[in-house]
């Protein structure tokens, strides 16, 4: 699938701007702060409905304007000549509105997944030298690239996590080594149970993906790396878990895990079982990438997290649109040529730089200026 038309409306530094886009490789050039990951960042949000540098809506609204519009129109491939248009309303502490070929939907969730992306950007480098909840996050958002309903799975967890651990804190209050009065153990008891369903579930997800991702990353990070090549990521988990798992198994590991560290629990008021205490352990050969890897090469395995994101999206029969926001400036020519060559295929890459000459010759396309508001065509 592809961007064909991109329109903004007081979107971030954006007053009014109408970007006609194609199929292929596009690239944003332009100096530091003149709008052009605003651009990228407008596609990524149509795409999920959330931002990779912001938590909160109020930035994302030109500064002094009441609320942004977004608008693309997206070809469903380059054999496939069907059309749709999307459009978020976005008006900070308020629902957003979307709409899907112009009819206004229900709910602007609705809208997630209609376009897809695999969006790279320099904060990605916090997958590897972050975190645990950074890669939990990559993982999560990854599961629901793939699985859209398990955004629902992830609220549920998250849900549930929160409300058993205002019980276990008040209980830790009170609890001086003694186990918790009756009516506490059951309340306990039926958290227990939906926090192990849901648990279950998001880990067998995130198990078969990661799985499924490593090999991707591998190759990718092999591609762009000609040196040292050999990068793994695998699953951490205070419980005993294999791929092979089913999810009620998954989710009976996790309350018997439940069940053992409960006293645990309650002294130190903390739910200390489940996938938000899990990791991902990104390995270059026998070490840790987090604390070893250089920077480079970080950069290079983020990237590859991403490229590999990308190519299990497709394996899965989904083509995304790839976003590659500031990349080229942190590799060595090397590298920059060999990404180049990998992401060729793709069916439509949107590319920033602040420098023109860093973006590999091979990935020309369209060209476009970004300055002080305007986007205008380089001829
Ligand atoms: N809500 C907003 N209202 C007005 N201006 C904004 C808003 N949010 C961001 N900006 C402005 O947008 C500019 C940043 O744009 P963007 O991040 O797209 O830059 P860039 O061209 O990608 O730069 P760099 O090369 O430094 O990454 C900054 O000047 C910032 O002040």
């Amino acid at each position: 699938m592809f961007v064909d038309h991109l329109q903004l409306a007081d979107f971030r530094s954006y007053l009014q701007v109408d970007v006609p886009l194609g199929a292929g490789v596009t690239t944003f050039v332009g100096a530091n702060g003149q709008g052009k990951t605003n651009l990228v960042e407008a596609v990524e949000y149509l795409s999920t409905l959330s931002s990779h540098r912001v938590s909160s809506e109020v930035p994302l609204v030109r500064f002094g304007a009441e609320r942004a519009i977004v608008r693309a129109r997206v070809q469903a491939g380059l054999d496939d000549h069907r059309q749709v248009q999307l459009e978020v309303e976005i008006t900070p502490g308020k629902a957003n509105r979307a709409r899907l070929n112009r009819s206004p939907l229900r709910r602007a969730r609705e809208l997630v997944g209609v376009l897809r992306t695999v969006v790279f950007s320099p904060e990605d480098l916090a997958i590897v030298k972050g975190d645990p909840s950074e890669r939990r996050r990559f993982l999560d958002e990854l599961v629901v690239a793939r699985w859209p309903r398990f955004a629902g799975v992830r609220a549920d967890y998250d849900r549930v996590l929160r409300q058993r651990s205002t019980l276990l804190k008040s209980l830790s209050g009170r609890s001086r080594g003694k186990p918790p009065p009756s009516e506490a153990a059951s309340t306990l008891d039926v958290w227990d149970t939906h926090l192990a369903a849901a648990g279950g579930e998001l880990l067998a997800a995130r198990l078969r993906t990661l799985a499924e991702l490593a090999p991707h990353v591998r190759t990718a990070y092999a591609d762009i790396a000609p040196t040292n090549s050999d990068v793994s990521a695998t699953y951490k988990s205070g419980l005993e878990l294999s791929p092979e798992l089913t999810r009620d198994e998954l989710t009976e590991v996790m309350t018997l895990g439940l069940k053992e560290r409960r006293p645990d629990e309650i002294q130190r008021g903390l739910c200390l079982v489940g996938p938000h205490r899990d990791d991902v352990m990104l390995m270059m050969g026998p070490m840790p990438a987090k604390g070893y890897a250089s920077h480079g090469e970080s950069w290079s395995l983020a990237l590859a997290l991403r490229l590999g994101s990308f190519q299990l999206l497709r394996a899965d029969a989904v083509e995304p649109v790839l976003v590659l926001d500031d990349v080229f400036a942190e590799l060595d020519s090397v590298r920059r040529e060999r990404l180049a060559g990998s992401v060729l295929s793709a069916e439509q890459v949107l590319v920033t730089a602040a420098v023109g000459a860093d973006v590999p010759a091979e990935l020309a396309g369209h060209r476009y200026r970004v300055a002080a508001g305007d986007v205008t065509a380089d001829e």
